[in-house]
């Protein structure tokens, strides 16, 4: 099996320019010191088949050997290292160009729209961690808006705090660190971002707990604190104390109605001022329920299984117990939406039963639920999705194949590194 490909995301907080420019020498300076094709110099590569937002593109493939970890433009922040399935099924959910219906028709460079230009949006990723489409959630979403992260395994929340921290938390300007002495500007232009460890498919059922992380509240804490890098007793105890208090205002907002239309809408469907909407959080104008899957289709995985004789064989039983576990995920994400929202599902699975099985059976249960077709053909001077994305069984989801024997050098060259499923499910007002 050949190496998979390997993509990149600009982190907005950087120049682009410098970045690419980096990346560039970085790849060439890899390139001279292994046996190489001299093939490198036209990475990192634009991945024309994603329409770009803000006429820039967003991703960038390099060549799968690249050592990225390695790498200053990793280190430094400056990258994200992403497949590009990951990045379509962000963009499918925040931006409506990609939906068949719409009549949206952007030229060479144009600008993505999104159906919500002007208004914070309020953005739920259900299976978050380790976070790297929460942090394009973040950074995509319009300015002042939420991004709430779920996910139930302790080591990979910590995983996507680092992560979050790294991004967002310290480098909130071009090439420099965050400046903390300017919170304001810090917290009003960007996403504020939100860690929950918990179990996903009863979220907001029950009394919230579980906060982790909070984006702002580690702004303020950098800011108390310095640059120290481990935080002292008092500074747990003070995060502990700040987190509680944010997880009680969280459910209070709701039980208030503080929040004017739709934000009276909360996830027990009770009304505000009532005295038991305490266990209510705010429903949320777009989810993302990335599933725990069999990652059958991840070449990386596939090929750590080869490797391996310790890795999980699927059979009838555990495949059932997964398939139930992604039934409750999509429940749940649904239920956590607001009326008019939309919803990503997604897995990195090509299995028919963890994918358009799981849509058709959320369609049969809820009357207000229907599919979102979507499609990735709209991008540049490009009449025809690439070969590689695929109408899934049920009508106006999305497959891609990796495994597609693509049919042009360009698309060759950003053929996505992962098999990826997705589809994009609306609720009825
Ligand atoms: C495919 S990964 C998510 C990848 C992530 N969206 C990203 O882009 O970085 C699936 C995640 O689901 C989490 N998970 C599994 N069961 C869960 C549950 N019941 N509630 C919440 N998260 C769960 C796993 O811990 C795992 O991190």
């Amino acid at each position: 099996m050949t190496e998979p490909k390997r993509y990149v995301r600009l982190n907005p907080r950087f120049e682009r320019g410098e970045t690419l420019s980096l990346l560039k020498t970085e790849i060439a300076q890899q390139q001279s010191t292994t046996d190489g094709n001299g093939d490198q110099n036209k990475y990192p590569l634009p991945v024309k088949w994603l329409r770009p937002t803000n006429g820039q593109f967003e991703f960038y493939a390099i060549p799968g050997d690249f050592s990225l970890n390695r790498s200053t433009s990793f280190q430094s922040g400056r990258v994200y290292g992403m497949d590009v399935t990951s990045g379509a099924a962000v963009l499918a959910l925040l931006f409506d160009t990609y939906d068949c219906n719409t009549s949206v028709k952007p030229a060479d460079g144009d600008e993505s729209t999104r159906d919500d230009e002007v208004h914070q949006l309020r953005v739920l990723d259900l299976c978050c961690a380790p976070g790297l489409k929460l942090c394009m959630l973040a950074d995509l979403a319009p300015p002042s808006s939420s991004a709430v992260g779920v996910d139930i395994s302790q080591n990979r929340i910590q995983l996507c705090k680092n992560i979050i921290k790294k991004y967002h938390v310290n480098q909130m300007t071009s090439g420099s660190k965050v400046d903390v002495s300017n919170d304001n500007q810090a917290s009003s232009s960007h996403s504020t971002i939100r860690l929950y460890c918990t179990d996903g498919t009863n979220f907001g059922t029950k009394q919230l707990s579980g906060l982790v992380f909070d984006s702002n509240a580690e702004k303020q804490e950098l800011q108390t604190q310095g640059k120290r890098k481990r935080q002292n007793k008092s500074a747990r105890a003070r995060e502990k104390r700040r987190l509680l208090e944010l997880q009680r205002q969280e459910v209070t907002v709701a039980a208030d109605g503080v929040n004017v239309e739709p934000e009276n809408e909360t996830s027990c469907g009770t009304e505000p001022n009532q005295s038991n909407t305490t266990c209510c959080i705010p429903l949320f104008d777009r989810v993302l329920v990335d599933a725990e899957c069999s990652t059958d289709g991840a070449i990386k995985h596939i090929q750590k299984r080869e490797a391996s004789s310790k890795a999980p064989l699927w059979n009838d039983s555990n495949m059932s117990e997964l398939v139930d576990l992604q039934k409750r995920l999509i429940e749940s994400g649904f239920r956590l939406l607001k009326s008019g929202g939309s919803l990503v599902y997604s897995t990195c699975s090509l299995n028919e039963k963890q994918n358009e099985n799981v849509v058709r059976w959320l369609l049969d249960k809820y009357d207000d639920a229907f599919i979102i077709p979507v499609s990735f053909n709209k991008q540049n001077n490009v009449e025809k999705s690439p070969s590689f994305v695929e109408e899934g069984s049920l009508a106006g989801t999305i497959r891609f194949n990796p495994f597609t024997n693509a049919n042009d050098g360009i698309e060759e060259e950003c053929l996505p590194g992962t098999g990826f499923f997705l589809s994009k499910i609306g609720k009825r007002l």
